[in-house]
């Protein structure tokens, strides 16, 4: 399932970040490739485990947690430390698949990466170029959000990032292993929950039948829910 999620950060947040990020020292974006993809990679990032980073990603960390919509679509057991990178001057990212399995170097924490995430950290009108072309089985498609704004994508996808032909697109990175890790249950899940909120809105919550429904949603997640 493919998703943009809005707001995950509002301007403030933007702006800390941003601040964080701006003031740090930015390196090779090769440090954290794949042997594949370090052939199709052509930007920077800042240094995994840097103070900025690390600062920086507690702030995308707390936001996830606080949006109902990450919640619901992601149904997150582990997300990797957000990464950070930039793409100026022609610079992209070619067509490649992310690694199956993320490990947090000189630790013993993994991510099985079921969901890749680009939390898009500058304006759309402030660069051209840098759509982040996504290759599922519904076809292609070339997104570029608003900053603050996520995109959520099937880790298993073949993606890439146009390049940026003018201005500088910064963006957070990383990945999650969802409590559900298949896509089509977790979209089943997203679904019922959806409407099961929507429906609850109309009918309010006490409702038997939204009472009925809140039970078939937990009878499905503990079904298929790996903890
Ligand atoms: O910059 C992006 O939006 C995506 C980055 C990416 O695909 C990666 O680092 O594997
Ligand atoms: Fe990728």
């Amino acid at each position: 399932m493919m998703l943009a999620i809005p707001d995950v950060l509002d301007a403030a947040g933007v702006a800390r970040v941003r601040a964080l990020i701006d003031a740090a020292d930015w390196v090779d974006g090769n440090v954290t490739s794949g042997h594949q993809s370090a052939l199709a990679k052509r930007n920077h990032q800042l240094p995994q485990g840097s103070a900025a980073a690390q600062e920086a990603g507690a702030i995308i960390l707390d936001a996830l947690g606080r949006s109902p919509l990450f919640v619901s679509a992601a149904l997150p057991l582990k997300v990797f430390p957000p990464l950070f990178n930039r793409y100026t001057g022609g610079e992209a990212f070619d067509t490649h698949v992310d690694n199956a399995v993320r490990i947090l170097a000189g630790s013993d924490f993994r991510v099985r990466s079921d969901l890749s995430a680009t939390l898009f950290l500058a304006e759309p009108d402030s660069y051209d170029g840098g759509e982040l072309v996504v290759e599922d089985h519904y076809g292609v498609q070339a997104v570029k959000l608003p900053a603050g704004h996520l995109l959520l994508y099937p880790a298993s996808s073949l993606h890439r990032v146009q390049p940026v032909a003018r201005g500088v697109r910064v963006a957070s990175f990383f990945w999650v292993q969802s409590m559900v890790r298949d896509n089509d249950a977790r979209r089943i899940l997203y679904d019922l929950d959806h409407s099961v909120q929507a429906l609850a809105g109309e009918r309010g919550q006490a409702d038997p039948a939204i009472i009925r429904l809140t039970g078939v949603y937990h009878n499905l997640l503990r079904r298929w829910a790996d903890c």
